[in-house]
């Protein structure tokens, strides 16, 4: 059984409902879930894999939550060659920058030598209303990458 770490970006909430509902998943399945709304990098451990749950806010950014986070991945450029991560984008299409913000933390994990499991799931709020159904489709495909 593994420990995950999931670490929302959100403004409006989703990304947090979409947390909440994984990690009931992965406790059922006897993983330990670890949900962290307020992502701060010297407090996380890299032990853990990271399933970061990010929405796009602005024009491509962050949500504010995120942006600490983030730069501190920039700035610090901490070595990363030990972690396993994954990446749940959420974001409307009729954006030009659609999901930009997982696809921006996606870029900045592997830049710094992570390693990802799995393909990231972009999901199209405008046309999923209730995103936990597609995290939850993207889920069953993943599991089976996170066992020890
Ligand atoms: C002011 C505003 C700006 C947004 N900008 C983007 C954007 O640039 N790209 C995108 O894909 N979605 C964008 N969205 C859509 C949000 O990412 C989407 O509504 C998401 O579900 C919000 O998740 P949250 O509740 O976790 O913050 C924007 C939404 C708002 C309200």
């Amino acid at each position: 059984m593994s420990t995950i770490t999931l670490i929302t970006g959100s403004t409006l909430g989703s990304a947090e409902y979409v947390a909440d509902h994984l990690a009931d998943l992965l406790t059922a399945q006897g993983h330990q879930a670890n949900i962290t709304n307020q992502p701060q990098l010297a407090q996380l451990n890299q032990d853990t894999i990271w399933l970061i749950i990010c929405s796009t806010h602005g024009a491509g950014d962050y949500p504010d939550n995120f942006v600490a986070f983030a730069n501190a991945l920039t700035s610090q450029k901490p070595t990363l060659n030990h972690l396993k991560f994954a990446v749940i984008g959420l974001g409307d299409s009729n954006y030009d920058t659609f999901c930009a913000a997982g696809k921006k933390i996606q870029a900045q994990l592997l830049t710094l030598g992570a390693t990802q499991l799995g393909e990231r799931l972009d999901i199209d709020v405008s046309i999923t209303p209730v995103p936990e159904e597609s995290a939850e489709i993207w889920f069953e495909e993943w599991q089976p990458l996170i066992n020890d």
